[in-house]
């Protein structure tokens, strides 16, 4: 029997990302880190919806990489609390992975194997359907050291989804490419984030790269978000440098 097809909605209503919806809810209730007497988060109220793109900019040392660890559960707040989905998170979950700047492979396993680190029943497979969705289908049988920098983060990109997060935290994760290779990976890292709907967490030193890649764009400063700021322009017009975006970058600035 023949499905009927559903009309597709005119294009101007036609929503921007199609995300599957795993996403999960981040929210932030009054989060405080202090090592010793230095608080670095000072009283964090914040919520990020499910599949949403944010993108956290701020000086050195503005305590980005701390709000990292928090939410990867690698450390806990001094005082607060932050929940996943409505859940207060404790220690380490699988539904949450981490994007560095290095791609930290392991140099004795080849490369099909390091993406399906979390073996099970048709690891490989989807290990290989991975690598293919991050253009490098033809490399699993490699060592990671014939890789590029960039095609390791590649490898290290399709490690991370390999669990389907509902969140991935990316701490700096282009900051060793060049800018020809760094503009491939935002192509490819906005493809995955449509096509897995997980809620993305990007620390980055650079706000082109911010106002590229998110839907909103948060400025740390002084252990506060300072700015939260929407991207109010859809993805496709983004590239052209629209002089709405250049607007929303010297904005940013000004608040860093
Ligand atoms: N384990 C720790 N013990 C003591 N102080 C720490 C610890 N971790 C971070 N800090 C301090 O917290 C502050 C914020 O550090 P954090 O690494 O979060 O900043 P950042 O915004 O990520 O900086 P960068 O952009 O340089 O990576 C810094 O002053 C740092 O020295």
């Amino acid at each position: 029997m023949m499905v009927p097809l559903r009309a597709a909605p005119p294009p101007e209503v036609q929503p921007e990302a199609t995300v599957t919806g795993k996403g999960l809810e981040l929210a932030f209730d009054g989060v405080t880190k202090a090592f010793g007497d230095v608080s670095v988060l000072k009283g964090l109220d914040l919520v990020i919806p499910a599949g949403q793109f944010v993108a956290v900019v701020g000086r050195s040392g503005g305590g980005k990489t701390t709000l990292m660890r928090l939410i990867a559960g690698l450390d806990g707040p001094t005082s607060g609390t932050i929940r996943i989905d409505g859940t207060a998170r404790r220690g380490l979950q699988p539904d949450v992975r981490l994007l560095f700047q290095d791609a930290r492979l392991l140099p004795w396993q080849r490369v099909l194997s390091n993406v399906g680190i979390a073996r099970g029943p048709g690891w490989k497979e989807r290990a290989q359907a991975l690598l293919a969705e991050v253009g490098l289908a033809d490399r699993a049988g490699d060592w990671p050291y014939v890789l590029s920098g960039g095609q390791k983060q590649r490898v290290a990109l399709a490690r991370a989804l390999v669990t389907e997060p509902g969140i991935l935290l990316l701490d700096e994760p282009f900051g060793a490419l060049d800018a020809l290779t760094r503009a491939d990976m935002h192509r490819l890292l906005t493809r995955v984030w449509r096509q897995h709907g997980f809620t993305a967490i990007l620390i980055t030193h650079d706000v082109a790269e911010a106002v590229a890649l998110a839907d909103r764009v948060l400025v740390l400063r002084d252990g506060r978000v300072a700015e939260d700021i929407t991207v109010d322009i859809p993805r496709g017009a983004r590239a052209t440098g629209a002089p709405r975006l250049a607007e929303l970058e010297r904005r940013i600035l000004g608040a860093v």
